[in-house]
């Protein structure tokens, strides 16, 4: 082993995905974990588990216990001891979903509950998904900026469809949990910027009249 290696430490965290049925957890966690989406709906049943190894700055090997709860265990027996001990908590809510959005207020409250008499509390952070339905969003950015405020929460506006800034809502959480500020180079590094193909109009007929793409750069939807 290398000086570097050995001088490098291990942390293990533990961090909670909570939020309503369908509100995209399980793709957060697989898009995080395995860089993958699925488009299929499988509604998680109690609980699952991913792990991701990341590095932060300084050399700090990281890896995250991610555990996706089932959106139907509210109001169950099981979910006070799925949330205890978490140093990182994600509430989610689906940006085309009112509902679930309302509903974080339910979830929070078992978080709250669970770590009354908790000496240290969890990094909780708000997590809007879907933000490529952007045209169908019906909860509006004020109301999530206001429950961040509220509540003196992160917030992050994401994508596990298209991957926008997944990484790095995870990467932050970590680096809040630890102490640790990333410098704005290593936010921007981790801020996923999505390829698309530029389609060449000059090919199609030209009746057509449309503006030509400026950047070679664009989110897919
Ligand atoms: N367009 C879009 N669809 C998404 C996104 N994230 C998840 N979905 C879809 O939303 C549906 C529900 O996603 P899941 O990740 O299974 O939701 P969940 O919160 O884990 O649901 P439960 O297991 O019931 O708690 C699936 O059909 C996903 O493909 C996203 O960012 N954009």
């Amino acid at each position: 082993m290398s000086d570097s290696e050995e001088e490098s430490q291990d942390h293990q965290l533990k961090i909670v995905l909570l939020g309503d049925g369908a509100s995209g957890k399980t793709s957060l966690a697989m898009r995080f974990a395995q860089e993958a989406f699925g488009k299929q709906y499988k509604q998680t049943v109690g609980l699952d588990f991913f792990l991701k190894r990341i590095t932060l700055p300084g050399n700090l090997n990281v890896t995250l216990q991610v555990w996706d709860i089932g959106g139907q265990t509210i109001g169950g027996k099981m979910l006070d001891k799925y949330i205890y001990g978490a140093q990182g908590v994600l509430l989610v809510y689906d940006i085309t979903n009112s509902q679930s959005f309302e509903n974080l207020e339910d979830w929070y409250s078992m978080v709250k509950k669970v770590n009354e008499e908790s000496d240290t509390q969890p990094s909780v952070a708000l997590v809007a998904n879907k933000i490529d339905l952007e045209h169908m969003r019906t909860v509006k950015f004020e109301k999530h900026q206001r429950f961040c405020q509220e509540h003196n929460l992160n917030g992050h506006i994401v994508s596990a469809k298209s991957g926008d800034s997944v990484f790095l809502c995870f990467q932050r959480v970590a680096a809040d949990i630890l102490g640790i500020k990333l410098n704005k180079a290593e936010i921007e590094q981790s801020q996923r910027v999505v390829k698309a193909d530029i389609v060449n109009y000059s090919q199609e007929p030209v009746t057509r009249t449309v503006n030509p793409p400026r950047s070679s750069m664009c989110a897919i939807q």
